[in-house]
């Protein structure tokens, strides 16, 4: 299908960071101006572990909004191995908490306090298969002897298989999946099992870490894998399949933060989020589909109404910017000083 102008239901993106403080003010109009709504993910310092913390960074949130938007943040907490099952009853029962997030601790950016060993926290995931709210996962393990490039297949095999057998009916996302592994297990499971995806596992593969020298700003984790597992992502997200749903992961940091000695994981594309895919569902044939899996599947996962209002895209080429403020320093967004194909004509 070739086409200049798109209008869809008004998306949300199921998997972002705003960060905290100033730069939150810096980042969330980004994400406000085109998406309903978002799952705000809880990695700060220190992270949103309880629901009195969520209630207050949610307010912190919409305090930082640009007057006049309609934007929702949808809470999530950190899981740790002191989370007890009595604050899970209380989040479920808040109505502003819509999962929970586990980081292997040690996995990624600010995943310290996260679980060391999910028999720690049995009770917990009993209680969130019981009230119906969702295990957002990052899905790498951290023991260092396996690959990095394998750290997703690894974790697939030795947790999510096991604790799909023994939490059956618990509600599960495998969050920013980046192989064909996970593909695989995320299409064959049940519909309470689901994905995200973000615009650059679609658009980019390893070699982008790489081109030309080394390019912090496509260091993300999972780290970018192989073109055969991007064409899987491709395939899933724009076949049409209710597991698969859209999760920006934009993650930004300061420009000084990833380039550096040792630099943060994290690649910012709420700048120019749904233009993104609409890029790779276009280079796919598949702009048809990304309303769906835009603005449907994600809601219909999340027991959440679809939105009602739309935005327009059209087929015009713009520049972003070399940098955009980030507090008090500045982030260097993805495609920083190219084009992306795609704008937005109304939102
Ligand atoms: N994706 C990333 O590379 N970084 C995220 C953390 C995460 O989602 O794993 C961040 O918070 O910076
Ligand atoms: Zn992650
Ligand atoms: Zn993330």
């Amino acid at each position: 299908m070739s086409s200049t102008r798109l209008e869809i239901t008004r998306p949300d993106d199921w998997h972002l960071h705003l960060r905290d403080g100033a730069a939150l003010g810096s980042v969330v109009a980004d994400t406000a101006r085109q998406f309903g709504r978002a799952i705000v993910m809880p990695n700060l310092k220190p992270p949103v572990a309880t629901l009195a913390q969520a209630r207050e960074y949610r307010a912190r949130i919409l305090a930082a909004l640009p007057v006049g938007t309609r934007f929702q943040p949808l809470m999530t907490l950190y899981l740790t191995e002191a989370t007890t099952p009595d604050e899970i009853a209380r989040a479920k029962a808040s109505g502003i908490v819509h999962a929970v997030k586990y980081y292997p601790a040690g996995a990624t950016t600010n995943s310290q306090a996260g679980v060391r060993d999910l028999a720690n926290v049995q009770g917990v995931l009993e209680a969130m298969e019981q009230h119906g709210l969702p295990l957002l996962m990052h899905g790498e393990v951290t023991d260092p002897a396996v690959d990095i490039f394998d750290r997703e297949q690894v974790f697939i095999d030795r947790q999510l298989l096991p604790l799909r057998e023994r939490f059956p009916k618990l509600r599960m996302v495998l969050e920013h999946i980046t192989t064909r592994a996970a593909v695989e297990f995320v299409r064959a499971a049940p519909t309470h099992v689901g994905a995200t995806i973000t615009a650059h596992h679609l658009l980019l593969n390893r070699n982008a870490i790489f081109e030309g020298g080394i390019r912090p700003h496509h260091y993300c984790l999972p780290v970018l894998k192989r073109e055969t597992h991007r064409t899987a992502l491709v395939e899933a997200a724009t076949s049409g399949d209710t597991h698969f749903f859209l999760g920006t992961d934009s993650a930004p940091h300061a420009q000084e933060a990833k380039e550096a000695a040792c630099g943060c994981a994290g690649i910012y594309t709420a700048h120019a989020a749904i233009e993104l895919y609409a890029e790779a569902f276009e280079q796919a044939g598949r702009l048809d589909r990304l309303e769906a899996f835009a603005g449907f599947h994600g809601p219909d996962f999340y027991g959440l109404p679809r939105n009602t209002d739309s935005i327009v895209l059209e087929r015009k080429p713009w520049t972003v910017p070399d940098a955009l403020p980030f507090g008090a320093s500045q982030c260097v967004p993805f495609r920083a000083g190219q084009s992306v194909a795609w704008s937005i004509a109304r939102c």
